[in-house]
């Protein structure tokens, strides 16, 4: 890309650079025109969709080599690497190879599925062995592995059925005969007990019902252009949107780690796409969704013999048919078009790949050319001419590359001309500016990941978590754009498997606009911090109240302690004052702090700064105490504080390998205390260091400092967020999980309230969302009894 850009003579960039969306027909068409003359973009394309060249088609060979090594793997006890090399040879093996007289994919999800049973993943060894079948239906090894597993799991009527099948199937005397045994010892254990049956389902989307009757205004906003308003007064945490993604990517970070459809985190047996090896899913049902073609297409000869009594003919019907646990739903397979072998899906950036999702779904959905009111359908904002000259030109050439690599798939039905390219630059230009990051709340345990049944460990009596919040996917949500930003949100926008949720985090009143947050929040960054990231990413100057008013949090948030040991006022840095500052000059006249929050903050002595305020005489001014005046030196303070985080980021780096020095832990403690005397109490990169330690302190085992040091990160958290913020609601974990692992009853409380505050941000879904609650209630419930 870097060496296409290169290749554009200055004229050309000249005039893309000073395009606006209107005259794109015209800046492509000239771009497209020197491009196809350039050998090197022809080299480029070829090699993005040149089925010889691309890395991502199926290879046998490769396969075969993989099948070897896990097969020793196995032997050898290596259970992990053997796994791995199993779902690799998997991934790309071809469908339809044969490998000694048996479909090669089915040979693989048998071997699999025996490597499960040996591991004791019963429901992921039964799962295996029905994608073994539904290949080839008499592969007696299949049903052998599926009765061993189904009679692990008590489910002893099944493994009757599946051994009397086996022993049909089997060729062999002296296999038949230990079939025959085996069926004697489980009808012997299946005798006196009564009939349970686990179903056996395949992985794949749930059902989050919870109805919302709220039809919700769109509104036009002075300084926001369109946005979504409250038709009534609604209450806090109603759900008052649900939607279903128009188009969706996983992003590249999290191929090997979430289900590319469905993205939620991938059980241990995958299932690859059918015809390259790049998408991984959860289930067939997932598969089947984004490709529209399961492994069941690729059915070998039935072989079922006809003289079988009829119930056993019955119950290989119903394991063999598609063992999806959701029917199909007829929607667009949005893979399906990358799926050639070509690697361009896995090369260009998500939004590009995103983009080709959009014209695909438009092409198919249509069945001619790419309609000209492609974008009015979608009907989003985009700020095309607020991007740079570089980021337009960029633009230019990625679409004209991305038309060139979807035409592999849909050759006349999508031509490539001024029309079709700026619409397409439009598109891309809108995707970045109303995709949503689809995020994962990941629980991850100080000490070890949670073991594969979902459970966490103890170590001693030690149980201490944390919560993160993980990007997985990008998604274009159609109404969901219609959402306007605030850096103070009244909204909380979730996700269950693909569909975006959003509720209500506090009361709101008729009339009021609804706005969630596209990352940045007050309590999180200062205000510049924020307007900056928005205007970088969304390409807007933010016009919400947490960036137009003033804010407690923002003057404290990186703001310095005053000199006078005696004062505990507000130093601001001279950034932090400008921005402060505009938003006194661009809000003239309006007092803008309350008595009351300043009050609530317990910063003493404030009384000087709400004076002012509301005489608007409120003077800021970079390194002077806001309370009593007094002078501070910025420059030797921002050296200590930079000395001193030197240990913080020392300390970090111990956390990640694990290997917490007493050496490093002191002076991360002495960092601590100099922070402390440098900067204002409530400044943010406190309330991380008192992180940092707690978790340190965590990982060599003394819970009681690991306990002081949360809660200190706690009370800073308040003063920035607020009490019941989401963010308090991540720290609570931490605390709770700590006094758990003290014994501490106090854990109660804290499990308490972060139980209400997961309410008020996912209501029903809390669970869902957030599986880890149930089991830290039931550690509380088991504490308190
Ligand atoms: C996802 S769209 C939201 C819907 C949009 N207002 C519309 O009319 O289609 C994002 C765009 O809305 C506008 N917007 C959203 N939040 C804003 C805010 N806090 N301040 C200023 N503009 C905002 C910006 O133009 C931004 O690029």
């Amino acid at each position: 890309m870097e060496k296409l850009k290169s290749m554009v003579p200055d004229r050309l960039k000249q005039i893309v650079a000073d395009s606006n969306a209107d005259d794109l027909h015209s800046t492509s068409s000239s771009l497209l025109h020197f491009l196809k003359n350039l050998s090197q973009f022809h080299q480029m394309i070829r090699d993005l969709t040149d089925l010889e060249a691309a890395l991502c088609a199926k290879n046998k060979d490769a396969a075969l080599e993989l099948k070897q090594k896990a097969n020793k793997c196995y032997s050898h006890g290596d259970y992990d690497t053997a796994l791995a090399s199993y779902s690799q040879a998997l991934r790309i093996a071809p469908t339809d190879a044969i490998d000694m007289d048996k479909s090669l994919v089915a040979t693989l999800y048998l071997n699999r599925a025996s490597l499960f049973l040996k591991i004791g993943l019963l429901m992921e060894c039964i799962r295996d062995c029905n994608r073994a079948l539904q290949i080839s239906p008499s592969y007696a090894k299949a049903w052998y592995r599926r009765g061993k597993a189904n009679a692990a799991l008590g489910n002893y009527k099944d493994a009757i059925h599946d051994l009397d099948v086996a022993k049909n199937m089997e060729l062999s005397l002296g296999g038949k005969k230990q079939i025959e045994s085996e069926l004697k010892i489980i009808a012997g254990q299946y005798e006196g007990t009564s009939d349970r049956r686990v179903q056996h389902i395949e992985n794949g989307l749930g059902n989050f019902n919870e109805p919302h009757q709220i039809n919700l205004l769109c509104v036009s906003m002075p300084d926001k252009g369109r946005g979504m308003a409250s038709p009534c007064d609604i209450p806090q945490a109603s759900l008052v949107h649900k939607e279903e993604p128009y188009a969706l990517i996983i992003l590249k970070s999290c191929r090997e780690t979430h289900c590319h459809y469905c993205l939620n985190e991938l059980p241990a047996d995958t299932v690859p796409c059918v015809s390259c090896s790049i998408p991984l899913y959860c289930s067939q049902h997932c598969q089947l969704q984004a490709r529209g073609e399961t492994i069941s297409y690729y059915r070998t000869k039935n072989g079922i013999d006809d003289s079988l009594p009829n119930n056993l003919k019955e119950y290989i019907a119903e394991v063999t048919s598609c063992s999806d646990s959701d029917p199909y739903v007829e929607c667009f397979p949005e893979h399906k078009h990358e799926c050639l072998g070509v690697h361009w899906p896995a090369v260009l950036p998500s939004d590009i790949v995103l983009a080709g999702r959009i014209l695909a779904k438009s092409i198919s959905q249509r069945r001619g050319s790419m309609e000209s009111n492609l974008l009015g359908t979608l009907n989003l904002s985009h700020g095309y001419s607020q991007i740079s000259p570089e980021g337009k030109l960029e633009l230019h050439i990625y679409a004209i590359v991305l038309l060139f690599c979807l035409q592999h798939s849909f050759s006349t039905e999508l031509p490539i001309n001024g029309i079709s390219l700026s619409q397409t630059i439009i598109l891309v230009s809108q995707i970045r500016v109303n995709a949503m990051a689809v995020i994962r709340m990941k629980s991850t345990d100080v000490h070890c990941p949670p073991d594969q049944f979902g459970k966490f460990s103890h170590i001693g009596d030690a149980l201490t978590s944390s919560v993160d919040q993980v990007p997985v996917g990008k998604a274009i949500y159609i109404a969901g754009s219609l959402f306007n930003h605030s850096c103070q949100p009244n909204i909380h926008a979730y996700f269950l498997s693909r569909t975006l949720f959003i509720r209500t985090t506090e009361h709101v009143a008729a009339g009021c606009p609804l706005e969630l947050s596209y990352g940045p929040q007050v309590g999180q960054w200062d205000c510049k911090d924020r307007l900056k990231f928005l205007e970088d990413k969304y390409l807007f100057r933010c016009q919400c109240i947490g960036c137009s008013q003033l804010n407690l949090s923002d003057l404290v948030l990186n703001a310095f302690h005053c000199v006078n040991p005696n004062c505990d006022g507000v130093v601001l840095d001279g950034c932090v004052s400008n921005s402060e500052l505009n938003k006194l000059k661009n809000f003239p006249g309006v007092p803008k702090m309350q008595v009351d929050e300043l009050n609530n903050a317990h910063i003493d002595n404030v009384d000087h700064l709400v004076l002012e305020l509301s005489n608007n005489s409120f003077n800021i001014q970079p390194g002077y105490c806001l309370n009593c005046g007094s002078n501070c030196d910025l420059e030797a303070s921002h050296k200590a504080m930079r000395n001193a985080w030197i240990c913080m980021e020392r300390l970090q780096d111990a956390i990640v390998s694990k290997e917490i020095s007493t050496t490093i832990l002191s002076d991360a403690s002495k960092g601590l205390g100099v922070l402390r005397s440098i900067l204002h109490r409530y400044n943010r990169r406190i309330a991380e260091a008192e992180d940092n330690l707690a978790q340190a302190f965590c990982l060599v085992g003394d819970f009681q400092s690991a306990r002081d040091h949360c809660k200190e990160s706690i009370k800073i958290l308040e003063m920035l967020y607020g009490n019941d913020h989401i963010a308090i609601g991540y720290e609570l974990v931490k605390l709770s999980t700590i006094q758990l692992s003290l014994g501490d009853p106090h854990a109660a409380d804290a499990i308490n309230r972060l139980g209400l505050i997961f309410v008020r941000y996912h209501g029903s879904h809390s669970n869902v969302v957030f599986p880890y609650l149930q089991t830290l209630k039931r550690e509380a419930s088991n504490l308190t009894q």
